[in-house]
C-alpha cells in the first residue's frame, strides 16, 4: 500500500481540490491500494489560529469566522459540516468570554481545519462512486498531553493503527485527518507544525507502506528555494540523511521528524506536485546517493547573540553557564561559533526568543559585567542562516571567495564535524543575493554575470550586439550567463533585471529614463543582482567621476575610455585603493592599441621584472590610416581624415587625435603600467591642428578640414626621397626612474622601415626590455576600429568572469 499525503495548497478550492481528486480517482481506477493523508485546506491553520488571537482579545471575530465557514463550503454546499462549525463557535465564543485559552484548548480549535477538510474529500469522493472512509486520528493516534507538539505513544498507536486498518482494508480508501491526534484521557492533541507529513510517515510505519508520496505545490526537492533562485533545480534522488539534513535546515517541504518513521522501516518517501501529474518529483530511499553538494536551505526568522568579554580568556565552564541559562529557560541553540582565543561566542537561536535569550545571559553574567569580564551581550536581529548541504571545507573557498567578491560578508560561519555542511550566518537584506551567487557557484550552473553598458556609440553598441549574439554560446562553453541589465547614454538609462534584448535601442528610446548612477546601484541592489561589472564606452570624463562610487558598490570596471586612466596621478592611485579595498577589478586593454594585447603584455613583463626601456610606435589607428594611406597614395590630406573619421577609427571628437592627445593618453596610461608618475601636463605633443583651427567646436572644425591640404601637402613634399610621414609616440628616458620622457611627434621614415611599412590601421608597439636587447617585442595589428574595440571589451568583460 501507498500513503499519500495533500498538503494546505493543495487542497485549496479550486484547482487545488480537483486534482487531489483526480488523482485520488486515477489511482483507486487503475488498482493502487492506497490512504490518504489530509491536511487542513488552503490557510486555514493560520486563519483558525488568528480568529482565536481576535477572539482572546475580546473584538469581534464573527466576520472571520463566518469568511472561514464561508471559504470551507462555497464550492461544496451540499456538504453538511454543522458538527464541526457549531464545536468551532462554542469554542471561539467560551475564548471570548475568559479572554484566555489554553494549548489545550487550542488544538481544539485547529484540529477542525483537518476533520473539515478529510470529511469534504471523503464526501466527494463518495459522490463520485468510491468506496472512501473517513478517518478521524484522534481515535487512532494515541500521544503524550504535550498539547501543540505531543509525542505519539507508538505501541498504542500503532496497534489502533493496524486494528482499524485491519477493519477497513481492501478496496476501502481511508481519508485521515493529518496532523491531529488525542492524549490518553481522550483529549484532542496536535503533532506540531508540519504534523500532518508526520502523521503519514507514522501511518507508513505502522502499516508497513510500501511508499509514501507526499503531494505539494512544486515539483520536488530543488537545489535551493525556486522561489528565491531562479536557476534552482530539481533534485532527483536524495538519501534520507541527506533529507534529514535538509529538513532539519529548513527546506520547508520537509519535516525532520517526518523522516525517522520511515528510516526505520526503509520506506521511500517521493515529493511529489499535485498540480503537475507528469514530474517525478524527488525520490528519497536510504540508498546513498551521488556525492556532491545537494542544496541550499534557508532558516529564517532567525537572530544572532553575541557575547563578548576580554575576561573570558581562558575561564572554565563560560559555554556551559550560556547553555545552561539558555536550556532553563526552553531556548534552543542552532549555530555556534566560537573564538579559539574565547573572547567572544556567537549563536542563533529563534528569533522569537532573542530577547530572552540576552535576558537570560544579563543574567548569568551579572557578575561578570561588573568585573568588565564581560564587555556587551547584543542581538543581530536582522540575519538568516544560508547551509550549503554536502558542502566540506575542501572546497567552500570557491562560494566563500564569490560571496565576499559580491560585497557579502558572512557574520559567521560553521561546519558540520562529518564535514558535510557548511552554514553562514548573512543579513537578511542581502539573503536573496548570497543565495544566488553561492548557487551560481556550487552548482556549477551558469554563474550569472550582470552587465550595466554605458555608451552605446560605435563601440558601446557594437558591444552590446556582440554580447547578445554570444550569450548562447557562452552560456554552454563557459557556464557563463552574460546578462546586460542597464544600458545607459548621456540621458537615459534602460534598466531590465532580466537583460535587454536585441530591441535594446528602440527600448532605450521608448522606456529609458533620465538618470544618475546611484538609480543603477539601486536597481541592482534592489534586484539582488550579483557579479556587477559596469563597462564605460564613452568618452567621458564626468562619467569616470562615477568609477569611485561603482566600485564601492561592489562593481567590477572595464573600459574602453581612456579619461580615467589620464587624469592626475592622485586620482589613478586613488581609483586603485578603492578598488584593492573593495577587491575589486578594473580592466581597460582596449585603452592601447584596441583590441591588441598590449597592457597586459607590458603589464606581465613588468611584474615579472622585466626592465622595459622604451615603448615607441605608431599608437593610433586613425592617424596611422590616415598618414600610411596619405603618405602612398595622391589623395587630399582631408578625404583620407574623412575616410578615417567614416570607419570608426577616430575618437568621438577626432581633434583628439588630430591635436595628439589621444596618443598622449595611451602613451601616459603605458608609463604609469611602468610605475612612473607622469602627468598628462609632461608629455611632449606636436599638435597636428594649426592654430587657426584650434577654436571652436568638432562641427565647426569638420567643415573647414579643407584648410588642412595644403599644409599637410606641403610636408609630405619635404620629406626626404622614399620617406614616409608617421605619427609616433616615443616613452624613453631612464624608466627606473619617477618619471619617464614622454614624446608624440610626426616624424619622417624611411619607408622600408618597421614603421614605414605600417598599413591600413594598425598601431605597431615596439616594446625594448634588458633581455630582447636591440631587438624589441613587437606587437602589430588594427589599433582602432568599433568591432575590434568591442571585441577588447568583451575579452576584458570574460577575463573578469574568469577572476570571480
Ligand atoms: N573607436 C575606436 O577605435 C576606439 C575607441 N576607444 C574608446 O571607446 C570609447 C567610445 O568610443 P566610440 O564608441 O567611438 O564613441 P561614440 O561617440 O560613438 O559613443 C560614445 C557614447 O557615449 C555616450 N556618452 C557620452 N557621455 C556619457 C555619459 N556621461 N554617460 C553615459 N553615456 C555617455 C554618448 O551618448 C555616446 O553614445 C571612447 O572613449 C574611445 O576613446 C578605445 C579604443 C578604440
Ligand atoms: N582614436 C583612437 C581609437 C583607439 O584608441 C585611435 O585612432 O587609435
Amino acid at each position: 500500500m501507498k500513503i499519500l499525503k495533500f498538503g494546505g495548497k493543495s487542497l485549496a478550492n479550486g484547482k487545488g481540490i480537483q486534482s487531489v481528486i483526480d488523482i485520488i480517482e486515477d489511482k483507486v481506477k487503475s488498482g493502487e491500494r492506497i490512504t490518504v493523508v489530509i491536511s487542513a485546506r488552503g490557510k486555514s491553520t493560520d486563519e483558525l489560529e488568528q480568529i482565536l488571537e481576535v477572539a482572546v482579545k475580546n473584538k469581534d471575530y464573527k466576520e472571520q469566522l463566518a469568511a472561514f465557514k464561508k471559504y470551507q463550503i462555497s464550492d461544496f454546499k451540499a456538504m453538511d459540516l454543522t458538527e464541526e462549525f457549531e464545536t468551532l463557535d462554542k469554542l471561539f465564543a467560551g475564548v471570548s468570554l475568559i479572554g484566555d485559552y489554553s494549548k489545550r484548548i487550542k488544538d481544539q480549535v485547529l484540529s477542525q481545519g483537518e476533520v473539515i477538510a478529510a470529511k469534504l474529500v471523503t464526501q466527494i469522493l463518495k459522490e463520485k462512486g468510491i468506496d472512501a472512509n473517513f478517518t478521524d486520528t484522534r481515535e487512532l493516534i494515541v500521544t503524550d498531553a504535550q498539547f501543540g507538539d505531543a509525542q505519539p505513544l507508538d505501541k498504542l498507536s500503532k496497534e489502533n493503527v493496524v486494528s482499524h486498518f485491519n477493519k477497513y482494508n481492501g478496496a476501502t480508501v481511508n481519508i485521515v485527518t493529518g496532523f491531529i491526534a488525542s492524549n490518553t484521557k481522550n483529549e484532542t492533541t496536535t503533532l506540531g507544525r508540519n504534523g500532518s507529513n508526520y502523521t503519514a510517515s507514522l501511518l507508513a510505519n505502522y502499516l508497513d507502506a510500501d511508499e509514501l508520496q507526499s503531494f505539494t505545490h512544486v515539483n520536488g526537492i530543488y537545489t535551493a528555494d525556486p522561489e528565491l533562485v531562479t536557476d534552482a533545480r530539481k533534485i532527483e534522488r536524495l538519501s534520507f540523511v541527506e533529507a534529514n539534513e535538509l529538513a532539519y535546515f529548513g527546506t520547508n517541504v520537509l519535516h525532520a521528524k517526518t523522516i525517522i518513521p520511515l528510516i526505520e522501516k526503509n520506506i521511500p518517501l517521493r515529493i511529489l506536485n499535485t498540480f503537475d501529474h507528469k514530474s517525478e518529483g524527488t525520490l528519497i530511499t536510504s540508498e546513498a546517493s551521488e556525492k556532491g553538494i545537494k542544496s541550499l536551505s534557508v532558516l529564517e526568522n532567525v537572530a544572532l547573540i553575541n557575547l563578548e568579554g576580554r575576561g573570558l580568556l581562558g575561564q572554565v565552564g563560560v559555554d556551559a553557564r550560556i547553555f545552561k541559562a539558555l536550556a532553563f529557560r526552553g531556548i534552543s541553540v542552532s549555530i555556534i561559533s566560537q573564538g579559539s582565543s574565547e573572547r567572544g561566542i556567537g549563536f542563533v537561536v529563534g528569533a522569537d526568543s532573542a530577547k530572552e535569550a540576552k535576558k537570560a545571559l544579563e543574567e548569568e553574567f551579572e557578575a561578570d559585567f561588573y568585573k568588565r569580564d564581560v564587555s556587551a551581550i547584543t542581538i543581530e536581529g536582522n540575519v538568516s542562516v544560508i547551509s550549503i548541504i554536502g558542502q566540506d571545507l575542501s572546497t567552500f573557498h570557491k562560494p566563500y571567495n564569490a560571496l565576499i567578491k559580491n560585497q557579502v560578508i558572512p557574520l559567521l560561519f560553521n561546519n558540520t564535524i562529518t564535514g558535510k555542511n557548511v552554514s553562514l550566518v548573512v543579513r537578511k537584506n542581502q539573503l536573496h543575493k548570497a543565495l544566488n551567487v553561492i548557487h551560481g557557484e556550487v552548482f556549477g550552473i551558469a554563474k550569472k554575470i550582470n552587465l550595466a553598458i554605458f555608451g552605446h556609440g560605435l563601440v558601446g553598441g557594437t558591444l552590446i550586439d556582440q554580447i547578445l549574439k554570444s550569450a548562447k554560446d557562452i552560456q554552454k562553453r563557459k557556464k557563463v550567463d552574460l546578462n546586460i541589465f542597464a544600458v545607459g547614454n548621456s540621458r537615459k538609462v534602460l534598466l531590465e533585471k532580466k537583460g535587454v534584448d536585441q530591441h535594446w535601442k528602440t527600448a532605450i528610446e521608448k522606456q529609458g529614463n533620465s538618470y544618475t548612477i546611484k538609480d543603477v546601484i539601486q536597481f541592482a541592489n534592489e534586484n539582488h543582482l550579483e557579479n556587477l561589472i559596469a563597462i564605460d564606452n564613452t568618452a567621458s570624463e564626468a562619467f569616470t567621476k562615477n568609477y569611485i562610487t561603482l566600485a564601492k558598490n561592489g562593481f567590477d570596471l572595464v573600459s574602453s575610455n581612456k579619461v580615467a586612466n589620464t587624469l592626475s596621478f592622485g586620482f589613478y592611485k586613488e581609483l586603485r585603493n578603492i578598488l584593492e579595498e573593495n577587491q575589486k577589478q578594473y580592466l581597460y586593454e582596449t585603452n592601447v592599441g584596441a583590441g591588441l594585447p598590449l597592457i597586459d603584455t607590458i603589464k606581465l613583463l613588468h611584474l615579472s621584472g622585466e626592465n622595459i626601456t622604451r615603448i615607441k610606435g605608431v599608437f593610433s589607428g586613425s592617424l596611422s590610416y590616415l598618414f600610411n594611406n596619405f603618405s602612398a597614395q595622391e589623395r587630399l590630406f582631408s578625404e583620407v581624415l574623412r575616410e578615417a573619421i567614416d570607419l570608426g577609427f577616430t575618437e568621438p571628437d577626432p581633434r583628439e587625435d588630430l591635436c595628439g592627445n589621444d596618443v598622449g593618453r595611451k602613451l601616459l596610461i603605458l608609463a604609469r603600467e611602468l610605475d612612473l608618475n607622469n602627468e598628462f601636463i609632461d608629455v611632449n605633443i606636436d599638435n597636428l591642428i594649426p592654430e587657426n583651427l584650434r577654436a571652436g567646436d568638432a562641427q565647426q572644425f569638420l567643415v573647414r578640414l579643407k584648410e588642412l591640404d595644403i599644409v599637410y601637402e606641403k610636408i609630405k613634399k619635404d620629406q626626404k626621397k622614399g620617406h614616409v610621414l608617421r605619427y609616433i609616440g616615443d616613452l624613453h628616458g631612464d624608466l627606473s626612474k619617477e618619471k619617464g620622457i614622454l614624446d608624440v611627434k610626426l616624424v619622417s621614415v624611411p619607408q622600408e622601415s618597421a614603421l614605414g611599412q605600417v598599413k591600413g590601421s594598425d598601431s605597431i608597439f615596439e616594446i625594448y626590455t634588458e633581455s630582447y636587447g636591440d631587438q624589441p617585442i613587437v606587437i602589430q595589428g588594427a589599433g582602432a576600429g568599433a568591432a575590434v574595440t568591442a571585441r577588447g571589451v568583451f575579452g576584458d568583460v570574460l577575463r573578469l568572469t574568469e577572476k570571480g
